[in-house]
């Protein structure tokens, strides 16, 4: 924590909660604060304590103001501050319905960063009891599981999360990402430790996208090669080589069945050879074995995808990303499908340890483990649900292998990459349906529009 005395950091947390309701409000309809209905549900904690000084600020700007207690133990100070700015509090959980007529917005107070997973009984009353208002949680919405982003029972589901100091790891994993709403982020002077779970922004890819060099050539760029598709799934091939060709590495090779369709559309691609990076398994159907014993021979780092996740036996000694969706995930570990995609963390790590590989486990909110404990999870939060389309996949496994080769760590090429490959789906998309092909063509526009960094050498 920082030097300040807590109700300073409780003051500010309240003034930066109760600015963002008054910006919803506005983009809701409402003129602001004023004449604005407004109900806090305060459980006994901090959490509740931010809401109530913030329902305070709300009612001197002419909200009204009602706070709904659900314990007999409510933040002292936060319950005087609102009676005094003209707010009424309703005990017992119950409201007195002075904001009846229509409620525009209800502050979920109930639990903050220390509650258990799950609501208590009279939590799941007083939501019920305003059913259909739009809902602003502190810090995060209560109920769900802060460090894992897991959901165990009920919770609340927001339409905006006011957080303060970081992003925690449920505003970014699945499940609790989707509950969290739209996350704003708050800086109210917190000293916080070195996160868990982290996400890139725009600078921080910048900074990582691979340059060339003033005197680089083809060779020291990168070589990045390809093992995929097959008679059965000749697209695959041609959809991975446009996400490895799109000028990120200095040559792209292709080696496989669809050869003659490959360099037909993609004249700059060339057969086998020497590569610093392979790319294997996408649409690899039957040759998917042979691909990963070629591969894994070269000794270079790796990106696996679809069919060769499936001729994995164990940790393959060279450094490796393993591009698996959730049910593919789940094959290779034997669980069911739902709980990987109830528990991404906890998986992504799991087979992240088990293959000694950087695991890539595909999905709305793309979550990258290392096999290194120590190295935060990221969690990519660019794209689109458009990129939900055939294909999109072996895209992103080729771009991944671009970034391998050109020098980038795995974890680096895989969470960059998954940066690359959303922000480029949502460029594409403008808002409307998108292929695959269409994502891999916007890759280099979106690296393009990155912010400017310093040139890196290598
Ligand atoms: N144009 C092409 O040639 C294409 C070829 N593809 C190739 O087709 C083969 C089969 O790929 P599939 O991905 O259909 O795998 P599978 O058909 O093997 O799917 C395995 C299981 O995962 C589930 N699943 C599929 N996508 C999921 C997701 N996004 N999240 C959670 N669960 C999911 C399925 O319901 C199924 O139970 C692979 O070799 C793949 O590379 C696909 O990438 C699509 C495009
Ligand atoms: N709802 C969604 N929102 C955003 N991105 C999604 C969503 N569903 C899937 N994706 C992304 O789309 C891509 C699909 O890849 P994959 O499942 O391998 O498909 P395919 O095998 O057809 O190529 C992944 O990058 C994944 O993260």
């Amino acid at each position: 924590m920082a030097d300040l005395p807590e109700g300073a950091l409780m003051q500010r947390a309240a003034a930066g909660l109760a600015y963002a309701i008054i910006d919803f409000l506005r983009e809701r309809g409402r003129g602001g604060a004023y004449g604005s209905r407004v109900a806090l549900l305060v459980g006994s904690g901090d959490n509740g304590g931010d809401a109530l000084y913030a329902g305070a600020i709300l009612a001197r700007r002419g909200a009204r103001v009602e706070a709904v207690l659900l314990s007999d133990r409510a933040h002292e100070g936060g319950v005087a501050a609102l009676r005094a700015a003209g707010g009424t509090v309703a005990s017992g959980g119950v409201s007195t319905g002075s904001t009846s007529g229509g409620t525009d917005v209800v502050v979920d107070g109930i639990v903050g960063i220390g509650g258990k997973p799950g609501l208590r009984a009279e939590a799941e009353a007083a939501l019920a009891m305003f059913e259909g208002a739009p809902v602003v949680s502190v810090d995060t919405p209560s109920g769900v599981c802060v460090d894992t982003g897991e959901v165990d029972g009920s919770h609340v589901s927001a339409d905006l999360t006011v957080t303060f100091g970081t992003y925690k790891p449920c505003h970014l994993l699945d499940p609790a990402a989707s509950a969290s709403g739209r996350v704003e982020l708050v800086d109210i002077g917190l000293d916080l430790p070195a996160p868990s779970v982290e996400s890139l922004e725009a600078e921080d890819v910048a900074a990582l996208v691979p340059r060339p060099a003033p005197d680089g050539h083809k060779y020291t760029r990168g070589v990045v090669g390809l093992r995929v598709g097959s008679a059965t799934y000749p697209g695959a091939a041609l959809l991975a080589v446009s996400g490895a060709n799109t000028g990120l590495a200095g040559m792209v090779r292709y080696v496989g069945t669809a050869a003659e369709w490959v360099k037909r559309h993609n004249p700059e691609v060339v057969g086998d050879g020497q590569a610093q990076a392979w790319v294997v398994g996408s649409g690899s159907a039957d040759g998917a074995n042979s691909a990963l014993a070629f591969a894994r021979a070269s000794g270079v780092p790796l990106v696996i995808d679809a069919d060769s996740l499936r001729a994995l036996t164990g940790p393959l000694g060279v450094p490796a990303i393993l591009t698996p969706h959730a049910g593919e995930l789940a094959a290779l570990i034997r669980e069911d499908r739902a709980d990987v995609e109830a528990r991404p963390l906890h998986y992504a790590r799991l087979a992240a340890k088990r293959y000694h590989a950087v695991v890539l486990l595909k999905g709305r909110r793309t979550t990258i483990a290392s096999p290194d404990p120590a190295t935060p999870v990221r969690v990519n939060t660019t794209g689109t649900s458009w990129l939900a389309t055939a294909g999109s996949g072996d895209v992103l496994g080729g771009l991944i292998g671009s970034l391998l080769a050109a020098g980038l760590a795995p974890i680096d090429a895989a969470s960059a990459g998954a940066w690359l490959h959303g922000a480029a789906a949502t460029l594409a998309s403008a808002g409307g349906p998108v292929t695959a092909s269409g994502v891999a063509s916007a890759i280099p526009a979106v690296i393009r529009s990155l912010p400017a960094v310093s040139p890196r050498s290598r």
